[in-house]
């Protein structure tokens, strides 16, 4: 491309430069303006409000004079944010005011259209026609879908089709073009090459101007329910799915807002790794949780809910073999559909016999037992709803309670603890008796009306906590409800062999109130469905990252809490981390969901490492072979084999060689945070490190040391392996976590070694990574 084509491009950047100085000083003194207006309205609220409630009517002005006056400043405050947000897209395009042009001619018309696009619109100063088109809009989705030559795209009025006659690419920072290609490809590779040639940050970066054709394909579906997409380590999932939630925001802005989706992430890191890309395309950030979150809220302080992290820490770290396979039995049989059917069945038995309930107590006193309760709910007519039939026992509850409090008022402790009330309660009493005098012909003796209120007083601050927990149900013995699966006969139910030692150990657990993550859901599912907890009903988009390591019940867990929700599924079979998703169907499974609400793509293109650590580490993995490495290349890993005690130093050298070579963010990767303690305190002291556990919420750059289970969805410039030896990495189960740690690497990987290596490496030929021996230096 010669110098006079980029010359004219430079020039017409300068011209957009121009219109957008002008709309951003335009839009600054409109905004001025409105912001003194709604200063002035706040302050002089009350005075251009008629306030006067002398008669009826004078009341209803009144409200109607507040009502126009508050409307008023919500308009104008809306106009302010409105306005804040033009002005932010506007300082982002004095930036960058678009990355990509395409030619387009029309069918039908004579002219060739240049069309740039760029990460908001931008019209003309007489706001005619597009200078910048948004890359969401229909007419952009040529820009990712189609080399040069025949195109088209769906608009309002139907599909359009043409011809593309160019396709071009910008790297514009600061007003001034850096870079520009043109391509014949789809989104030609010289962009992307220097987009993925860059260092990693402890933020990910918005992909809006390299966007891939199937990348695409996510990020605009709008016609399935349930969108699942399985892609290999390094894809793009996380990087499309925070692309999709762009496009969903701006294609469905009149209906749809930041706060009516929510973001399930793998762990509190990745939401702060993923936290800049959404403002990044001028887009408020979603709600984000983790799972273990979410879940934790929702069990609340009836059991002490397991961390999954603590979870895999404790099957990776049992050395005892038949402990570990009674444990990944038993997690695995309650993550299964037939485990969701036994909990269905038993639902439905419910409705005879087994519900359980707590006594409800007044201070060590029991007002009503739950063996009363329990006669009283089978006494109620059969063909009545368990949930019908609770709210007749909690109307009946409370009105036992108060039939309670009135006989127990009368006692002498009601008056001593009276004494302990303080002044203001003891004036608040007086206020009300004052009242009292004034409107009722009353003759009771003050002293008497007196007395009877303190009593009340007290009695209602001691019975109030114990109404709500009626009110919610909290009768229900849910905890044995649920324990009673782990007595019963199932009949012909497959349970798994060791059905008696897993049941032995979830009773145990549970009588101890302790909850194990793997029965966290299951629990909550059965608790909820007998109070019949009501949906979420805000939520209309789930997004699920690292579906893999959500179960089928965990599944059916989220349709319920969200029963309105759509949901964009995206996970890696190849990197499940939790003993559940080893065996059996995970979130990702098609045929979990109704065939005609259900589409799954797949990303077989890899995008973060280099080829080198690529080709490698797709070996790892049974359906490697199909996983497309991106075509950048590096160094081939390193197998380090070091002498048991001396891998502080063969770190430390790493480390050095790899800030010579300009890298910012740099790991030491361990299976277990066992193991990776066991790092940190070799290095710490010896240079510059920070030990990431669950408890860290950010990291920045420099050198870290991570378990792989926090490491999942991040990536840093280069990861050390900390320990690739054969003890350490030989269950089948482990393999998933080996790869899921090679493939943090985005420019170089180094795996350490003492002793044997894993048996993982066996099938990787020699020839793709370097085998070094320190002993030999
Ligand atoms: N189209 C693209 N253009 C530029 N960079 C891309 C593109 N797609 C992916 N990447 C980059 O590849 C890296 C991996 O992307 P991302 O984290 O989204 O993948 P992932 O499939 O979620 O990975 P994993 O499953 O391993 O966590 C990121 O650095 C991302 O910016």
């Amino acid at each position: 491309m010669g110098q006079e084509e980029r010359k004219k491009e430079q020039n017409r950047v300068n011209e957009i430069l121009d219109v957008v100085g002008g709309k951003i000083s335009g839009i600054t003194g409109s905004k001025e303006s409105v912001t003194k207006g709604i200063v002035d309205l706040r302050k002089n609220f009350w005075e251009d409000v008629t306030v006067n409630l002398d008669e009826t009517d004078d009341v209803y002005e009144t409200q109607a004079s507040i009502k126009q006056q508050a409307e008023l400043l919500s308009e104008r405050e809306r106009r302010h944010g409105q306005m804040t947000r033009q002005l932010k897209t506007l300082y982002r395009l004095l930036d960058s005011p678009y990355f990509g042009r395409i030619d387009f001619q029309e069918e039908g018309e004579a002219k060739t259209e240049p069309l740039y696009i760029g990460i908001g619109s931008l019209m003309d100063t007489r706001n005619e026609d597009f200078l910048v088109y948004d890359w969401r809009a229909p007419i952009s989705s040529m820009y990712y879908d189609y080399a040069p030559g025949p195109a088209k795209y769906d608009s309002i009025d139907g599909e359009i089709k043409g011809i593309m006659k160019l396709k071009r690419q910008f790297i514009i920072h600061n007003g001034k073009i850096d870079g520009m290609f043109d391509t014949g490809l789809t989104i030609g590779d010289s962009l992307l090459q220097v987009m993925l040639g860059g260092r990693a940050s402890s933020h990910m970066k918005s992909i809006v101007a390299t966007i891939q054709k199937e990348q695409n394909q996510i990020i605009r579906n709008e016609t399935d329910r349930y969108l699942i997409v399985q892609g290999a380590a390094g894809s793009g999932k996380t990087s499309a799915a925070l692309q999709r939630v762009a496009f969903l925001l701006y294609r469905f802005r009149k209906t749809l807002r930041s706060d009516n989706m929510l973001l399930f992430s793998p762990n509190p890191l990745f939401s702060s790794f993923i936290s800049s890309v959404l403002p990044e395309l001028g887009e408020e950030n979603v709600i984000q949780t983790t799972f273990k979150d979410f879940i934790e809220e929702r069990i609340g302080r009836d059991l002490q809910m397991e961390n999954p992290f603590d979870q895999t820490e404790n099957c990776l770290t049992m050395k005892d073999r038949e402990a570990f396979r009674i444990r990944t039995e038993g997690i695995q049989f309650k993550a299964s559909p037939i485990f969701k059917n036994l909990i269905d069945l038993w639902l439905e038995q419910l409705k005879d016999s087994g519900m359980m309930f707590r006594d409800v107590m007044f201070r060590d006193r029991i007002i009503v037992s739950g063996n009363e309760i329990k006669r009283y709910f089978y006494a109620l007519p059969h063909e009545t709803a368990i949930l019908l039939r609770l709210e007749e026992v909690r109307d009946w509850l409370l009105r036992r309670i108060n039939a309670f409090v009135k006989k127990e008022r009368r006692k002498d402790w009601v008056l001593e603890e009276a004494e302990l009330l303080d002044h203001s309660e003891y004036a608040a009493i007086f206020e009300k008796l004052q009242e009292k005098k004034q409107f009722s012909e009353d003759t009771f003796d003050d002293y008497d009306r007196e007395e009877l209120m303190l009593r009340k007083m007290v009695m209602n601050r001691r019975i109030k906590p114990i109404r709500r927990s009626v009110k919610q149900l909290e009768f229900i013995n849910s905890q044995k409800v649920y324990g009673e699966l782990f007595y019963k006969d199932h009949g012909d139910v497959p349970v798994p062999d060791d059905w008696q030692a897993i049941c032995m150990a979830t009773r145990m657990r549970f009588e101890e109130g302790d909850c194990p993550w793997e029965d966290a859901v299951p629990y909550l599912y059965l608790k909820e469905k007998i109070q019949g907890r009501k949906g979420n009903q805000e939520i209309r988009h789930l997004i699920i990252d690292e579906a893999q390591d959500y179960s089928p019940i965990q599944l059916a867990y989220l349709q319920a809490a969200f029963p309105r929700c759509r949901m964009t599924i995206l996970g890696d079979m190849n990197q499940a981390i939790y003993a559940q998703s080893f065996a059996g169907d995970t979130m990702l499974s098609e045929k979990l969901y109704n065939s005609d609400e259900v589409r799954k793509l797949t990303l077989l293109r890899s995008y973060r490492s280099t080829k080198e650590i690529m080709e490698f580490a797709r070996r790892l993995v049974p359906g490697g072979d199909q996983i497309e490495p991106f075509e950048r290349s590096g160094r081939l890993p390193e197998w380090v084999d070091v002498p048991e005690g001396h891998k502080a130093a063969a770190i430390l050298e790493k480390v050095e060689a790899f800030k010579a070579s300009g890298f910012e963010t740099f790991a030491v990767i361990g299976k277990t945070m066992r193991e990776c303690r066991e790092a940190y305190n070799e290095l710490r002291g010896k240079t510059e490190v920070k030990l990431i556990t669950q408890a860290t919420y950010q990291f920045g750059k420099g050198f870290i040391v991570i378990p792989a289970y926090l490491a999942k969805g991040i990536e840093f410039d280069a990861a050390i392996i900390y320990d690739a030896s054969a003890e350490n990495y030989h269950r089948e189960n482990e393999r998933t976590i080996f790869y899921t740690a090679c493939t943090r690497a985005m420019h170089e990987l180094v795996l350490l070694n003492s002793g044997d290596g894993t048996p993982f490496l066996e099938n990787i030929p020699e020839d793709k990574y370097v085998r070094v021996s320190r002993e030999r230096q």
